[in-house]
């Protein structure tokens, strides 16, 4: 199998990975000089704030209430992990507190920076599109998300008989490394090495399934996956809430599925522009909790363009797949995404993709639909695992997934 991570470095781009112009990224990235880039953004930051914890219920509902607003914007939000505990209020407070929140950081040279940076920004930008919100705490420890991002980043760096064993396309392996993507059926590759793997519930047997090399990397990433999981979970109690539901109206079947994980690893490349890291696309599954690391590339459509998500160090990027779109009848959309190179550093993101059960049936809530007004159920009902074929057959395409779901 041809792997990127195989190569020291790539002094060009060969062919086969030069899309068409009308699909490349058309972006020059390097990496580093994002602030420069006047595409960039930050997504809406949601305050984790202890909200699930603190019995606080005023806030835990007021959290849940910003989960949904930025979520019904954007179809994706972020949060971020701190032990400060800020006050807030409203959604225009935010950039304000970011300031605050950012200034505490930072050392004296970059705070006057900072404050014309953010200054120029606010003034230039007022647009919606910038920031948000603040979080605070989601609960993954810096140390357990660092811990097996390093893991991950040796694995890849094995040499290329060790990695051997793991290479496959056969999408049934609970553990796999694979390149490119098995979604486009075209001739052309994308410039991203990956492993697809399923990483919860740990059991030994699953364990036994993961690399025993690097040493690191199957308890840390046990820990990991025991942490996203959770704080998936902690976020689906949330959206719940946030949309009048019962709080576990997520739990059970709908994301009782097995939980799996994409450890995409885009290494530098001598062209961005040319080139696609990931292609477009809508998660298959419920919720996506994604670590994007510090290297910028997730871009989603938005408003007909497609926007680049400045990474906040220590967040989590969450964003929703087409099950979280028909179970709420359309309220909470799975919006389109797709990754973009850059020449000059490796870029790893880890996406775990909370799915459902395959034999759970799936359709508009009734409580997120109103037959006799303008609000009647978009989607028919089906089961999981027809989703799942429909996805594999229509090469994960928007618009050509939803057509045989959708009532017109
Ligand atoms: O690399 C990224 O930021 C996006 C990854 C992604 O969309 C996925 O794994 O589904
Ligand atoms: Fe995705």
């Amino acid at each position: 199998m041809e792997l990127l991570s195989n190569a020291l470095a790539h002094a060009s781009v060969p062919d086969r990975y030069v899309f068409p112009p009308d699909k490349r990224a058309a972006l020059q990235l390097d990496g580093q000089s994002l602030d420069d880039d006047a595409d960039g953004v930050t997504l809406p930051v949601v305050d984790l704030h202890h909200a699930a914890l603190s019995g606080d219920d005023g806030l835990r509902r007021r959290v849940a209430a910003e989960i949904v607003r930025a979520g019904k914007e954007f179809g994706f939000f972020q949060e971020y992990w701190s032990d400060d505990i800020l006050e807030y209020n409203e959604f225009d407070r935010f950039k304000i507190l970011n300031l605050v929140f950012r200034l505490k950081e930072l050392n004296f040279l970059f705070f006057f920076g900072s404050i014309f940076f953010l200054c120029f920004r606010i003034i230039i930008k007022t647009l919606d599109l910038l920031i948000r919100a603040q979080v605070v705490n989601h609960g993954v420890g810096e140390d357990v998300v660092k811990g097996f991002r390093d893991a991950a980043a040796e694995f890849f760096a094995m040499p290329a008989e060790e990695k051997l064993p793991y290479c496959s396309d056969d999408q049934r392996k609970p553990f796999r490394l694979a390149s490119s993507t098995s979604y486009d059926k075209s001739e052309t590759r994308y410039w991203r090495d990956y492993l697809k793997l399923q990483c919860h519930p740990v059991t030994d047997a699953l364990l036994r399934h993961w690399p025993p090399e690097p040493p690191t990397f199957r308890p840390r990433l046990a820990s990991f996956s025991e942490a996203v999981h959770d704080l998936a979970q902690t976020l689906l109690a949330l959206v719940a809430e946030g949309l009048g539901l019962v709080p576990d109206f997520f739990a059970g079947d709908l994301s009782g599925g097995e939980t799996q994980m994409n450890v995409n690893y885009y290494p530098p490349c001598p062209d961005p522009s040319l080139t696609l890291g990931l292609l477009p696309h809508c998660d298959r599954h419920l919720l996506t909790v994604l670590s994007q690391g510090d290297v910028a590339g997730l871009q989603a459509r938005h408003q007909g363009r497609w926007i680049l998500f400045r990474p906040v160090p220590g967040a989590f990027v969450v964003n929703f797949g087409h099950q979280m779109e028909i179970v709420t009848n359309g309220a909470l959309a799975s919006v389109e995404h797709r990754a973009v190179t850059n020449s000059a550093v490796a870029r790893m993101s880890v996406a775990t993709l909370i799915m459902p059960k395959n034999e759970c049936r799936i359709g508009p809530a009734p409580e997120m639909v109103d037959e006799a007004t303008d609000n009647p159920a978009r989607f028919r009902e089906f089961m999981f695992s027809e989703f799942m074929e429909a996805y594999d057959t229509a090469a994960a395409s928007r618009e050509d997934v939803l057509e045989s779901f959708r009532i017109n």
